[in-house]
């Protein structure tokens, strides 16, 4: 029977595990040091408290002190499930107690800042391995638009996943898929994880418009799904251009893993909600420390890194910051505490 191990307890690391767990895999789900309320949780009933669902048939889990056991025996599949804060703590975690090469998929939607552009995490993991001499199997990430609370409860999902090597994506799409969650293939991870992490970052910006249809009511009572609809063709167009200057394919930005993921978050996710409040006139500051208290809001740790890549894309001439008004916007907001609003003369200067 093959062997999944998960770390990260979250909501999504948890979800996961469920097709795994349909297609009969035994899924050890391992909670870091954070997860142990929640481990203690699913132990009493088999329901994870904040997914308000049933964990699969096939789990067993584990928390943080017991981690040696959990790694025990060699897996085939290392899923990392936390978000990025957590992938540092991963690293560490992975690199004492990972047996053999299994492949590694993260699930987390983040980057890293890199020499002249973006890192995407499964190039900072293998560095970190790399540094410390550890040999390591095929590292991929599974991107795509996913809400966790509908995975759980077995509603229709399809999302992507990515590696580098040739043939190993359609492997583990065939292997990990169920009626209920189906995952197309890529070979293109650094456009995948792009994609991944931005799209919670434009998301914030897209929303904006909502947040002012709250405060600004029209005397018909008219929304402003126009305005929303323009900033989300901007966002996907800078997308597609900040994933060709990085080396990925552009066109995964317009598929699942770009504007999927981006549709899903401004409809359901929760940095479409920082983009509304900040959008009904509240400061980033306000927000974070207010309704959004304690949510993982991973857009706002892609505004506090994207500044370094995009200028050292910009210094290589592979992408001039006129290119993307809108991230600037955003990363103004977020790392100024300046008000965020969009600046329809700069943007759709292309199609
Ligand atoms: N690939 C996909 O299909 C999808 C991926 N995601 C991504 O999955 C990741 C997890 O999201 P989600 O489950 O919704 O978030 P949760 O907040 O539910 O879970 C985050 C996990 O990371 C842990 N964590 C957070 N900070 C640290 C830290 N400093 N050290 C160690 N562990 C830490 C959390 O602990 P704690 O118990 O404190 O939360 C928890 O286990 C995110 O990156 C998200 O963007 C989300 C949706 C779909
Ligand atoms: O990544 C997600 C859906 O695919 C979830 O988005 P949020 O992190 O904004 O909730």
């Amino acid at each position: 029977m093959t062997r999944a191990i998960i770390l990260g307890a979250g909501v999504m690391g948890t979800s996961f595990g469920l097709p795994l767990s349909d297609r009969g895999m035994e899924v050890r789900l391992v909670g870091t040091h954070l997860d142990r309320q929640l481990v203690a949780g699913m132990k009493q009933d088999g329901v994870h408290p904040r997914l308000r669902a049933p964990i699969g048939e096939r789990f067993s889990l584990y928390d943080d002190t017991d981690i040696e056991r959990a790694f025990a025996e060699p897996a085939d599949l290392v899923v990392v499930g936390v978000s990025t804060p957590g992938v540092s703590y991963a690293i560490e975690k992975l690199s004492r107690h990972m047996r053999g090469k299994p492949a590694i998929v993260l699930l987390t939607k983040g980057i890293a800042e890199g020499e002249g552009g973006i890192e995407i995490l499964p190039d900072t993991m293998a560095r970190a391995f790399a540094r410390q001499g550890i040999g390591h199997g095929p590292i991929g990430a599974v991107g795509g638009p996913c809400i966790a609370g509908e995975l759980a409860v077995r509603r229709d999902t399809t999302a992507i996943i990515g590696f580098r090597e040739p043939g190993l994506a359609a492997t583990w799409a065939a292997a990990i898929a169920t009626p209920y969650y189906t995952l197309r293939h890529t070979e293109d991870l650094v456009g995948l994880e792009i994609c991944a992490a931005l799209k919670n970052f434009y998301a914030i910006g897209v929303s904006v418009p909502q947040g002012q249809a709250e405060i600004r009511p029209a005397s018909n009572g008219a929304g402003l799904h126009n305005a929303t609809a323009s900033l989300f063709n901007q966002a996907v167009n800078e997308l597609s251009a900040i994933v060709a200057a990085s080396g990925g394919n552009p066109s995964t930005a317009q598929g699942l893993a770009g504007l999927g993921d981006l549709h899903v978050t401004c409809q359901a996710g929760r940095n479409s909600r920082l983009g509304r409040l900040m959008g009904a006139g509240s400061s980033y500051a306000d927000a974070m420390g207010g309704p959004l208290k304690g949510e993982t809001v991973e857009g706002t740790l892609v505004a506090q890194t994207l500044a370094g890549p995009l200028a050292a894309l910009a210094a290589a001439g592979r992408l001039p910051e006129s290119a993307v008004p809108l991230a600037r916007s955003i990363i103004a907001a977020v790392t100024a505490n300046r008000p965020l609003a969009p600046a329809w003369d700069r943007y759709h200067l292309t199609a």
